[in-house]
């Protein structure tokens, strides 16, 4: 059995996982890290633990749902304290070091990093590609959709979604990402990408990518209605990446897309 490490095990996906991984046939929770209190009841031989050392000790691989520091903290156990498991990074709203400390770390370790684990944005990613590339006189704005309790803005997934229509077109995001539109902003200019968020209720995920013109316009959009989408994919890439090199692998990587 392959014995998984949980960091934010006591988060919403963190305690999915936990439910998960007791009915699966391949794996089991090894040892979880726990920031605050234990809330769940866990298999006797589980190893709860607030030290990262332990947690990388007691683990064949890691899946992380967490926060930025906490995933900082896990890769920093890797770069400079010599861990070495495979790790699965579902955690958002990095900082540009937190990004750069993913990169030196994937050079050590097998990592899989997606700002989304289900495979309809997966595959949501590649068809804006080929819309954006190919209505390239559209304009694009992305709408993302959240509950009331999620802490970063906008959505890792919707950034995501905005590199794939930039790149697509040949655009950096950062040059062309609007934020918000407030005010006497002027008219629309042609290579903007807009990204906006929405905040209330339950709303698991929802992404609407739009592809307006003078005439029609396209909407291409994802909606996760169950929160367990994120943790049943994250595990099934953990099964994946346990035999990889080091390299910073995708979710198409896994999931052969
Ligand atoms: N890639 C994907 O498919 C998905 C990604 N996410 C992302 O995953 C992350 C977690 O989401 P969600 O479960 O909703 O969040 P929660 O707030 O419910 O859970 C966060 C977890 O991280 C722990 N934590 C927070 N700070 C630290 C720290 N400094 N050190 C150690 N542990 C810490 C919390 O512990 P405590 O409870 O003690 O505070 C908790 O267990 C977010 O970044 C979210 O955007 C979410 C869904 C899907
Ligand atoms: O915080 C969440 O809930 C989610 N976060 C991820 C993101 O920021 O894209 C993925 C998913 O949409 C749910």
């Amino acid at each position: 059995m392959i014995k998984v490490g949980i960091l934010g095990s006591t988060g919403r996906v963190g305690s999915l996982l936990i439910d998960d991984l007791e009915h699966d046939e391949q794996a089991r929770v090894g040892a979880v890290h726990v920031f605050d209190k234990l809330t769940k009841q866990l298999p006797e031989d589980t190893v709860v633990t607030n030290d990262m050392k332990v947690l990388f000790d007691s683990s064949d691989v890691i899946i992380d749902f967490s926060a930025p520091g906490a995933t900082e903290a896990l890769l920093t156990e890797v770069v400079e304290n010599g861990a070495r498991k495979p790790l699965v990074i579902a955690t958002t709203g990095f900082t540009k070091h937190q990004q750069n400390l993913l990169i030196e770390a994937s050079k050590l370790v097998p990592i899989l990093y997606a700002t989304n684990m289900s495979l309809g944005v997966a595959v949501l990613n590649k068809l804006v590609a080929l819309a954006s590339k190919t209505l390239a006189d559209f304009d694009i704005e992305i709408v993302e959709q959240h509950h009331k309790h999620k802490v970063d803005s906008p959505s890792g997934t919707a950034l995501t979604l905005a590199e794939h229509a930039a790149d697509a077109r040949g655009l950096v995001l950062d040059e062309v990402r609007v934020s918000g539109r407030d005010g006497q902003i002027g008219a629309r200019t042609k290579d903007e990408i807009a990204v906006m968020a929405l905040r209330g209720g339950d709303i698991v995920g929802r992404h609407t990518v739009g592809l307006y013109n003078d005439g029609e316009f396209l909407e291409l959009n994802h909606t996760a209605t169950a929160r367990n989408t994120f943790s049943k994919g994250a595990i099934k890439v953990a099964k994946w990446i346990i035999a990889k090199e080091p390299k910073l692998y995708s979710i198409n990587d896994a999931l052969g897309l």
